[in-house]
């Protein structure tokens, strides 16, 4: 059995949650070796003394965080899990720099991590490496964060194949976020008509954005995942270095809250239309893109404009598109899909711990 603690059913974690929950009731994954024991949120921490197999998710919430098993702190959380039976995966569902920071802990204790959160591997490259060291034995614990680059689409474990396997990585190349991807495939279209700031309510609504959408505007959702890409394929890459083109108005980059920012945005429809009449004045449409430099070291984040003919130009919805030119691949080995979205997302979560269960002993899928 892998008991599965979730650290933030939010949006990501409570699609995961359902997602086990139909998994297990669906006849032939009935056998699913995944237990939910504990829940945390930013008020309430309680692990559960009973084994909720995934049946039970249904009451997930009610049924642990409304349970006397209540710890007092993420400390006590960490030692109820280091004690359970079996292999213990904690599946960390925030944005929390600080809960990142937990990461080499709970693997000091053979927790396993599996995460969506960013913060961990593009943050300062020394907790990078000390969560890289501290799952590097072939015992485990082990950590996967497939959905932290392009949700659950394959990317990272492409690039872990593709640099595993002795290929030379020369550029990685795409349209890494959902959300910019959803804003300018809908806004920088010929004959466009919905507004800018009505293209980022739909993103924020379509559960794309980050908790925060001017973490998504100002390029650093996509810097972190430049960043994470480039590290794996071992770059000391770093968002404190990495040229970022932020596109939130200057007047909004401090304001105090996400709902302030969006209730002013539309003060700067005009400001995007302006750009968007000039792209397609030049027979272009905007697009913002992240590019690995494996070679000369010019790895860079920006707002760009392409022909309508090129392949980044034609998306749809929340596509990402990844572009891996190698020396296997010099016409690049290109992956596409959905790159944002609660499902999507909580699908590389699940096939993330489906390769827990697998790779430690707790049965398959
Ligand atoms: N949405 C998407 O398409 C994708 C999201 N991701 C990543 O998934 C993660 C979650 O995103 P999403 O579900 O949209 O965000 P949400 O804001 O919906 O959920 C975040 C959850 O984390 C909890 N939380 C925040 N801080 C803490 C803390 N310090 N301790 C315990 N719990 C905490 C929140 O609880 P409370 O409400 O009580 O504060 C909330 O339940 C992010 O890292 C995001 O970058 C990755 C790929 C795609
Ligand atoms: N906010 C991000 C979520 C996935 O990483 C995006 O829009 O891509
Ligand atoms: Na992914």
């Amino acid at each position: 059995m892998l008991n599965v603690a979730i650290v933030g059913p939010g949006l990501v974690g409570g699609a995961l949650l359902e997602q086990l929950a139909a998994h297990a009731q669906s006849p032939r994954f009935a056998s699913l070796p995944i237990s939910v024991v504990g829940l945390i949120n930013s008020k309430k921490m309680a692990i559960s003394t009973k084994s909720f197999t995934a049946q039970d998710l249904d009451q997930w919430k009610t049924a642990i965080l409304g349970s006397s098993a209540v710890v007092a702190d993420l400390s006590q959380f960490t030692d109820s899990l280091a004690v359970l039976k079996g292999s213990t995966a904690v599946v960390d569902c925030t944005s929390s720099d600080t809960i990142a920071e937990l990461y080499p802990l709970w693997l000091s204790k053979g927790l396993h991590v599996v995460t969506p959160n960013k913060k961990g591997f593009s943050n300062d490259i020394s907790l990078f490496r000390k969560i890289q060291q501290l799952s590097a034995s072939p015992k485990g614990p082990v950590v996967y964060h497939e959905a932290t680059v392009g949700a659950g689409l394959p990317i990272l474990s492409t690039l872990n194949d593709l640099v595993r396997t002795g290929d030379k990585i020369v550029k990685i190349e795409g349209i890494f976020s959902g959300t910019l991807s959803y804003l300018f495939n809908n806004f920088s279209i010929p004959g466009a008509t919905q507004k800018f700031s009505e293209c980022v309510s739909v993103a924020k609504s379509s559960g794309y954005t980050e908790p925060d959408p001017r973490d998504d505007l100002n390029g650093m959702d996509v810097a972190r995942k430049v960043t994470i890409l480039g590290r794996v394929a071992g770059l000391d890459l770093s968002i404190d270095t990495l040229p970022v083109e932020n596109i939130v108005p200057e007047e909004l980059r401090g304001v105090s809250s996400a709902e302030e920012f969006m209730s002013r945005l539309p003060e700067f429809d005009e400001h995007f239309k302006k750009l968007n009449d000039e792209a397609l004045a030049s027979g272009s449409v905007l697009r913002y893109v992240g590019m690995v430099d494996g070679v000369n070291s010019q790895s860079s984040v920006k707002l760009a404009r392409y022909a309508r003919d090129h392949p980044f130009a034609s998306l749809k919805g929340s596509d990402n598109i990844i572009a891996f030119t190698t020396e296997r691949f010099p016409n690049p080995l290109i992956i596409q899909g959905a790159g944002a979205g609660a499902a999507v997302t909580a699908f590389g979560i699940f096939a993330d711990l489906i390769k827990v269960c697998e790779r430690f002993g707790t049965g398959s899928a």
